[in-house]
């Protein structure tokens, strides 16, 4: 282990494929160790909690000492998804995660049920999506009563592991933000949503303050940690990287994991109807609006494997078009969909087609840009690139050509779990979190140019998302998003901006 030159931290990233833990040095931001260790990733997007815990665990052995040194952590983790608990703790049910769409009949419904995307938007910040935990509870009481009537207790993925190491109940403004159920700052949890959905608002983590921490290391938590080290709030995942890179306002951030998402800080809260972009709020006292593709880098990477390449196997593609929509889509707001690939000719290379799904992933990201920036737009000011796929040359330059913007990678691999550090230093030291991480200097690292945007590209993949609009909103027959959805026909209609504003009269 390197030599320290102040109290030691640790942040942890508990995301889709894996966690990360890294023990960082307050005073310089230097990583004194990591560790990392996977997890099963499924067809249905279910996961036994223990797997995040396993893996904790794991992550945290790999840090050696320097783990037990620590004197304060904070555990970011994947957003949304639906942890429930009976009444000793234990998972009473697999936990539902941010990717499945399982609940896009129940989003349908709820949306209605407010008075329609705009109502929803000015109440809670966000069109509701099938990745919110509200859909995802009211598809458990619509199709698992039992299993409702026995949980005890919801969570978030971050909250279950901090609730692990503290014995506390406690969330974060930030996640809580992507439940659907959180109605800013001073008014805490809506309680006329929770009525509606029958929850008990008791059934809830409490949402940690600004400045405080969620507890202390408990002994029973077992793990290399030293009992009663201070545990910060944490956080989503993505309000962890916005933490993490310091982010000030008007500069996007584009991550590349198995969700793709584009972000940028706020100081006003965003309320989009059109449900293209979420008004999350941040891990400070602003706003991350936000736009979630569930299609990333393990779409990409699928099409690579069906087609027998590596990742950076590549050809620039003239011709083909592919909608990597592998798990139904989100951006643009698809549940049902599956993915379509159209402009096949005679010699259509198979780098072609691979090229072809990193430009649809990317695409899909991007049409959701000015849209996240509204008026604090500065065109050239370079994305910031993040999340495994900011390591591959094709995402890098697939990005840079779509967006004809400059592109800046920074040299520090894991912000989520420095955001989390930074908050758990926050904590320790009294000071900003976000201050801790622009000393850290997380952002730094080399800048791309701009080159000129690809417009024919984007006019191809456009005219394909148009063309194929009906079909990308019917559900795939023998798919297994059929299969976890039912064959119910998608009510746009409720989804569209402005859409059906009739009954929305939930009490307050
Ligand atoms: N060198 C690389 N080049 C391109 N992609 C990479 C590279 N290393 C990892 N990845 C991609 O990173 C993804 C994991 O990214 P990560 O941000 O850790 O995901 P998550 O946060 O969803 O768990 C993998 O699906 C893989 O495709
Ligand atoms: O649902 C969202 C954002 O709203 C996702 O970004 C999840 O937070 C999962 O992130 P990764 O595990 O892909 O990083």
């Amino acid at each position: 282990m390197a030599t320290a030159h102040g109290p030691l931290v640790i942040g942890v990233d508990s995301s889709t494929q894996s966690t990360k833990a890294l023990v960082v040095d307050t005073a310089t931001g230097e990583v004194v160790a990591s560790g990392q260790a996977s997890h099963p990733t499924t067809a249905t997007h279910e996961i036994d909690p223990e797997h995040w815990w396993k893996a904790l665990t794991s992550a945290l052995e790999q840090c050696g000492r320097a783990a037990t040194e620590a004197e304060a952590i904070s555990v970011a983790g994947q957003q949304h998804g639906l942890v429930t608990l009976d009444a000793t703790g234990a998972p009473v049910r697999p936990a539902l995660q941010w990717n499945d769409v399982r609940s896009a009949p129940q989003v349908e419904s709820l949306t209605r049920d407010l008075g329609g995307p705009a109502a929803w938007a000015r109440r809670v910040g966000s069109v509701p999506a099938p990745s919110f935990t509200a859909p995802k509870w009211r598809w458990l009481t619509e199709n698992e009563p039992e299993t409702a009537a026995r949980t005890a207790a919801i969570r978030l993925p971050h909250d279950y592991l901090t609730g692990r190491l503290t014995g506390e109940g406690t969330t974060d403004r930030g996640d809580a933000s992507g439940t659907g159920w959180w109605a800013g700052d001073e008014a805490g949890y809506d309680t006329g949503i929770l009525d509606h959905l029958g929850l008990d608002p008791a059934l809830l983590p409490r949402v940690v303050g600004r400045g405080e921490g969620a507890g202390t290391v408990m002994a029973a938590a077992g793990l290399p940690l030293r009992t009663g080290a201070l545990v910060a709030a944490g956080t989503g995942d993505n309000m962890g990287a916005a933490l993490g890179l310091g982010l000030a306002p008007g500069t996007p951030v584009l991550s590349l994991g198995t969700s793709g998402t584009v972000y940028a800080v706020s100081r006003t809260r965003p309320a989009d109807e059109t449900g293209t972009v979420a008004g999350f709020a941040d891990a400070t006292d602003g706003w991350l609006p936000l736009a979630c593709t569930l299609n990333c880098t393990l779409a990409v990477d699928r099409v690579a494997a069906l087609l027998g390449r590596e990742r950076e196997d590549v050809e620039p593609a003239a011709g083909p078009v592919l909608l990597p929509f592998l798990d139904g889509e989100r951006t643009p707001q698809l549940p049902y969909a599956s993915g379509l690939l159209y402009g096949l000719r005679h010699d259509t290379t198979g780098g072609q087609v691979l090229q072809a799904a990193y430009d649809g992933a990317v695409y899909a990201l991007l049409r959701a840009l000015d849209l996240v920036l509204a008026d604090e737009s500065r065109p050239d000011a370079p994305i910031l690139l993040i999340g495994g796929g900011a390591r591959g040359t094709a995402w890098r330059e697939t990005v840079r050509r779509l967006s004809g913007r400059p592109v800046q990678v920074p040299r520090a691999q894991e912000l989520v779990a420095l955001g989390a550090a930074a908050q758990a230093a926050g904590l320790l030291l009294g000071t900003d979190p976000a201050e801790v991480a622009r000393g850290w200097r997380t952002a730094e690292g080399p800048s791309h140019d701009a080159v000129p945007r690809d417009d024919e590209a984007l006019a191809r993949l456009e005219n394909a998302l148009t063309g194929a609009d009906d079909l990308l909103r019917r559900p795939t027959p023998g798919t297994a998003t059929t299969e976890a959805t039912g064959t119910a026909t998608p009510d746009t209609a409720a989804n569209a901006p402005g859409g059906d504003e009739r009954g929305g009269n939930l009490p307050r």
